[in-house]
């Protein structure tokens, strides 16, 4: 299922981070609708081949969330590429994608890339700091960045990232009201299949990362939660 549209769960895989064989089955096996490859520190080009040529052992779609130019290799079947709309440095909305197309514009396919606007609204995640991003708003900022994402810059995709932690219920609802096309992923802090169901019923995708290294179980009750 490579339509976007389609989704409602995803398991994000750090290549920074260590998984077994037998954990790693269970993840691409459990149903969940795509693996998204990504993390914020030592992503390179060696963790990131390792990690997806054993998933590619699956069937299931995978999808490299581009963090630095140097890892992106080819063998995906979409490339997901941030842009940090909350950052107060436009390297990370606007110049590191500039110096990429650059690099890589002659051997580009453009139908297997999908920008994502992020959010980042947990001061404390390392994405948060590495792109500087203003996490201070209010829901009405939220709503407004979503509206941006929407209706100015067209982005197939808008993300609410709290990393590491539980964000807000009620900033998801009120950005899922303001999106028709766009869709609206939410991902951090999600640790049971409970937590799963409550923001899924807004976000149209939910993003499971961090709990998948420590409690693969809960890990594992969040996609039956979710479809
Ligand atoms: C050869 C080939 C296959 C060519 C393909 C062409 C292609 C795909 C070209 C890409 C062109 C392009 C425009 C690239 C963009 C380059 C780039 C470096 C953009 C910047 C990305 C960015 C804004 C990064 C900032 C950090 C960020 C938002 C990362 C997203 C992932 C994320 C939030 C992970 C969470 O991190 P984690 O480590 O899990 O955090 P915790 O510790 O809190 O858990
Ligand atoms: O790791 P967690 O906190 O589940 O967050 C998922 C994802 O949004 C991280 O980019
Ligand atoms: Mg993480």
């Amino acid at each position: 299922m490579y339509d976007i549209n389609e989704w409602k769960h995803v398991f994000k895989l750090d290549p920074d981070k260590e998984i077994t064989d037998e954990d790693l089955e269970k993840i691409c096996e459990s149903g969940t609708d795509a693996i998204i490859v990504g993390g914020s520190d030592n992503i390179t080009e060696d963790n990131v081949l390792n990690i997806m040529s054993r998933i590619r052992r699956y069937l299931i779609p995978c999808v490299l969330e581009v963090s630095t130019a140097e890892s992106i290799i080819p063998g995906f079947d979409l490339y997901f590429i941030p842009t940090v709309l909350n950052s107060r440095s436009t390297n990370w909305i606007i110049d590191l994608h500039h110096e990429a197309v650059k690099e890589f514009g002659d051997i580009m396919n453009w139908d297997e890339l999908l920008v994502e606007g992020y959010c980042i609204l947990n001061p404390d995640c390392k994405a948060a700091t590495l792109s500087e991003a203003n996490a201070d708003l209010s829901i009405d900022d939220v709503v407004a960045y979503a509206r941006v994402a929407e209706n100015m810059f067209n982005l197939p995709i808008f993300y609410l990232e709290y990393s590491g932690k539980l964000g807000d219920i009620s900033v998801v609802e009120k950005t899922k009201k303001v999106l028709t096309n766009t869709k609206l992923f939410y991902g951090g802090g999600i640790s049971s299949a409970e937590e799963a169901e409550r923001f899924a019923q807004f976000a149209d995708v939910v993003v499971i990362g961090n709990i998948i290294y420590t409690d693969l179980h809960a890990a594992l009750q969040t996609v039956k939660a979710v479809k």
